[in-house]
């Protein structure tokens, strides 16, 4: 579990995120949606402790510095070597060390490996994104962070990650945000609404298609 105690971010005097309290559950996929530039990224960037902020993060009562390495984000555009292979990219950016056979083994899910062999900067944004996936599955964190990540993504791809996400939910505290409703709807667990500096905990939703629209709809427009 994630607590997130009195937490506020600002920009400039900007109050972002005001005074925020409240538990991202264990083992769950948390869903956070929000209009375009109401901070669910800068609660991502704090999670990371990315931006300085006031209040507590604590995974499972630790501190950042200490759960670090049990974290891993794909970002909607993560940054990678450009000039390096996919191959190199992914030995560099893995906090662990994984056999050739098991890389290959999941990368096969999602890029070939002739893409794999060749550099990153000839990659389109789905495959990067895909690149990104890679490293999440092999790093097997205990918090997944995940920004936008249906974005870009193949229909194949969305499909297997869905199946992806709610088994590794069984031993994996994640937390997605991102605008395509349809992609989440059927598989989160808990729904978080972020407003006017914020947080509501949706606890009365269904998974049924066209929800999670009808609550946006509802609530925040
Ligand atoms: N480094 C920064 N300096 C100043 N303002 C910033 C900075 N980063 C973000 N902001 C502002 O903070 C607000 C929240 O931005 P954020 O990227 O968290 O929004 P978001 O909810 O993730 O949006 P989107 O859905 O468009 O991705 C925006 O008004 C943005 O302009």
């Amino acid at each position: 579990m994630i607590s997130i105690s009195n937490l506020v971010k600002s920009y400039k005097k900007k109050i972002i995120l005001g005074d925020l309290n409240f538990k991202i559950p264990e083992n769950k996929i948390s869903f956070l949606m929000g209009e375009n530039g109401v901070g669910k990224t800068t609660l991502i960037k704090c999670l990371l402790n990315l931006e300085n902020y006031q209040g507590e993060i604590l995974f499972d009562g630790n501190q950042f510095s200490s759960a670090k390495n049990d974290i891993y984000v794909v970002y909607d555009d993560t940054p990678f070597y450009l000039h390096l292979s996919g191959y190199k990219n992914i030995t560099l950016l893995l906090n662990k060390k994984v056999t050739l056979d098991r890389v290959k083994e999941v990368a096969s899910h999602y890029l070939i490996d002739d893409i794999l062999k060749s550099k990153v900067k000839g990659y389109s944004y789905g495959q990067r994104k895909k690149l990104s996936l890679i490293i999440a599955t092999l790093s097997e964190p205990k918090y997944l962070f995940l920004d936008e990540v249906s974005n870009g993504l193949d229909f194949e791809t969305m499909e297997f990650l869905k199946e992806k996400l709610q088994e590794w939910s069984k031993n994996m505290t994640i937390l997605t945000v991102g605008h395509q409703f349809d992609f989440y709807s059927t598989i989160i667990d808990e729904l978080f609404l972020l407003k006017d500096s914020s947080i509501t905990h949706i606890t009365d939703y269904s998974k049924e298609s066209g929800e999670l629209s009808g609550i946006y709809k509802r609530i925040v427009k």
